[in-house]
């Protein structure tokens, strides 16, 4: 009788009306500790939180056989609209909630934000900022852009138009969760150095955790100290000289695939993703792109998952009971994920059972060695194995990819650069192979990896979470709030890097970075900064010269008229339809 007066509501069970339901949201809320936030309405009452999100108002659930109408809607004050609730059966319980309690903590400390004069764009009921977020993402990537670098309003459109609108610091609202934009250079510092170790990493979620687990990015204090230490190890100096062969004979893989490309069209995008896949599992896993191939693409699977989800608000407690397509996918590639990496973890352990420090020399060998560890301190677990695996699976080809793509782009329409490149290659190296000394003279060839950084940094924002009150200059951030570096829009500030900003200059960076920054750390952030910049650093631009040297070598290259600019971010800022090139061999 009440649906057909068109109010909704959750399915009524035979006698038991909506109880069953309630009793299972809150058993399942319950059974799980909540982080000190004042947020308490989605845990309280995780019945009364869903149904609200779903049906938005005058819904009517169950209480055994007996029905109560939920009314919110507002009249004046706190009157409810008397005119809608005519149609109420007589014995109708009502049920009003309390204002300030259902609109929740969101708008609440949008008040409190509002009066410490910190500016943003207006909360939405549970959906925050995304809603607006989407409709901006969706309206720029509908169109090409030309093919110019300004691509900071087309790959964060909503951080682009609210910096315009509110310059610095200011909140938006990723769902329910504050999200604090910082560009001011003091504080980006303070940030990212951790002072106090406030500013922590944030707690991943979702599609992410599915990604990078319990892995080094993930994690925090004495673990993320001794995981560090262990990726330190594995990526010092030394061994990246050591493992310059591999990366050469993984280049010498691809370069053989392109004979066929000569004169052709080729998508550089899909051939550095191959390579730089190769280039990880020979030197960190000691396998290859085949070993590691099943892995890579349900990797790749589950980023584009998270993508596309990025921004989708999905309630706790409704997740519980209905899984979405995307989430059922996702763990089962989860499941594929560890399942491959347990595989090559075991096939390692059975080929080299000689004993302790005997698993090799490379970073699966180091996971190795840490998990047989006789000091059950410094041990890590199975889990810890297959997280830091991925991690670095990731970590080690998205982004080099991206370097490695949007690098080969600017010189195809900079071809005047590519020519100083090759120049300089062909000056220290001749036609022999690369070596890792020859590689640290290659000036030219930094001053352009630098630009292409700066450009189309693959990170394009760092993200802490802040761990308890701190101050901030005047403004005091509370616990849990996460706070947002624009890399990206650093990069493309005009006050930072002039009216050209915009434009392919590697000149900028002829006396090195620290000069061409104005000796401030913080305005260029392609590697972070601070004790949770990136590990591989050196190897991903050993790798990036060692492949652009090897190619310079052979071919010169323009852009084919197939090539369509849309940069899109991803995990990185990715080329949404590849980077289509002609190969002209020398
Ligand atoms: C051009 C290539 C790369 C770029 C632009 C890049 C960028 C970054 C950035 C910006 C961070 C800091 C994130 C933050 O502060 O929240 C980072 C961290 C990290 N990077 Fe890279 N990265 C690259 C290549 C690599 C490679 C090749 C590896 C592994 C072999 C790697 C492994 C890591 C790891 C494990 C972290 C986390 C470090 C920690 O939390 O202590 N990265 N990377």
């Amino acid at each position: 009788m009440l649906r057909s007066q068109g109010i909704k509501g959750p399915s009524y069970r035979f006698l038991h009306g909506s109880t069953k339901e309630i009793l299972n949201m809150r058993k399942e809320t319950m059974s799980r500790p909540m982080d000190l936030s004042h947020n308490i309405f989605p845990r309280v009452q995780p019945h009364i939180y869903s149904w609200l999100n779903m049906y938005r108002t005058n819904f009517v659930f169950w209480y055994g056989p007996k029905p109560q109408i939920v009314v919110t809607e507002l009249e004046g004050k706190l009157l409810y609209k008397m005119a809608e609730l005519q149609s109420i059966p007589k014995k109708g319980i009502v049920f009003t909630r309390k204002q300030y309690g259902l609109i929740g903590m969101g708008r609440l400390t949008k008040m409190k934000w509002k009066e410490k004069g910190i500016k943003g764009p207006s909360y939405r009921f549970l959906h925050g900022s995304t809603k607006e977020i989407l409709n901006m993402r969706k309206e720029t990537m509908s169109r090409p852009m030309d093919l110019s670098h300004n691509i900071f309003p087309r790959v964060q459109p909503h951080i682009y138009s609210w910096l315009n609108m509110y310059r610095t610091n200011f909140v938006f609202w990723y769902g329910p969760k504050p999200q604090i934009v910082v560009t001011e250079l003091e504080f980006v510092k303070e940030i990212l150095n951790n002072r106090d170790k406030v500013y922590q990493t944030m707690d991943s979620e979702g599609f992410l955790k599915k990604l990078f687990g319990g892995g080094l990015v993930a994690l925090d204090g004495e673990k993320w100290a001794h995981r560090r230490k262990l990726a330190h190890y594995a990526f010092h100096a030394e061994s990246l000289k050591n493992m310059t062969p591999a990366m050469i004979t993984s280049v010498e893989i691809m370069l053989e695939r392109w004979k066929q490309y000569k004169g052709k069209e080729i998508d550089v995008f899909e051939e550095f993703r191959q390579l730089t896949s190769d280039v990880i599992s020979r030197t960190a896993f000691g396998s290859s792109y085949l070993e590691g191939k099943d892995i890579f693409e349900m990797l790749m699977k589950l980023t584009n998952l998270m993508a596309r989800n990025a921004f989708k608000i999905r309630l706790p407690a409704l997740s519980l009971f209905f899984k979405s397509g995307d989430n059922i996918e996702s763990e089962k590639l989860e499941q594929g994920i560890r399942d491959s990496i347990i595989k090559i973890i075991k096939k390692r352990e059975k080929a080299t059972s000689g004993g302790l420090h005997n698993f090799g020399g490379d970073f699966l060998g180091l996971l190795l060695e840490s998990n047989h560890n006789v000091d059950e301190g410094n041990r890590i677990t199975e889990q810890d194995m297959v997280d830091e695996c991925k991690t670095f699976y990731i970590a080690g080809h998205e982004t080099t990819t991206s370097l490695l793509s949007w690098t080969v782009l600017l010189l195809s329409i900079h071809t005047d650069w590519q020519e100083k490149a090759r120049q300089e290659v062909i000056k220290t190296f001749g036609q022999q192979l690369p070596t890792s000394d020859g590689i640290a003279r290659l000036k030219m060839m930094n001053m352009i990896i630098h630009e292409s950084l700066r450009l189309y940094p693959p990170v394009i924002a760092l993200l802490r979470e802040v761990k308890r009150e701190v101050k901030m200059g005047d403004i005091i951030l509370p616990a849990n709030i996460k706070v947002h570096v624009p890399t990206l829009a650093l990069h493309h500030d005009t006050q930072i890097w002039g009216e050209n900003a915009h434009l392919f200059k590697p000149e900028r960076f002829s006396e090195g970075v620290a000069k061409a920054t104005n000796y401030n750390p913080a305005v260029y952030l392609p590697f972070g900064l601070g004790p949770r910049s990136c590990v591989g650093l050196n190897f991903a631009t050993n790798e990036a010269k060692i492949t652009l040297s090897m190619i310079l070598q052979r071919y010169s290259f323009t852009l084919s008229p197939a090539y369509i600019h849309s940069p899109v971010p991803v995990l990185t800022i990715s080329p949404q339809r590849g980077v289509q090139m002609m190969l002209h061999a020398l």
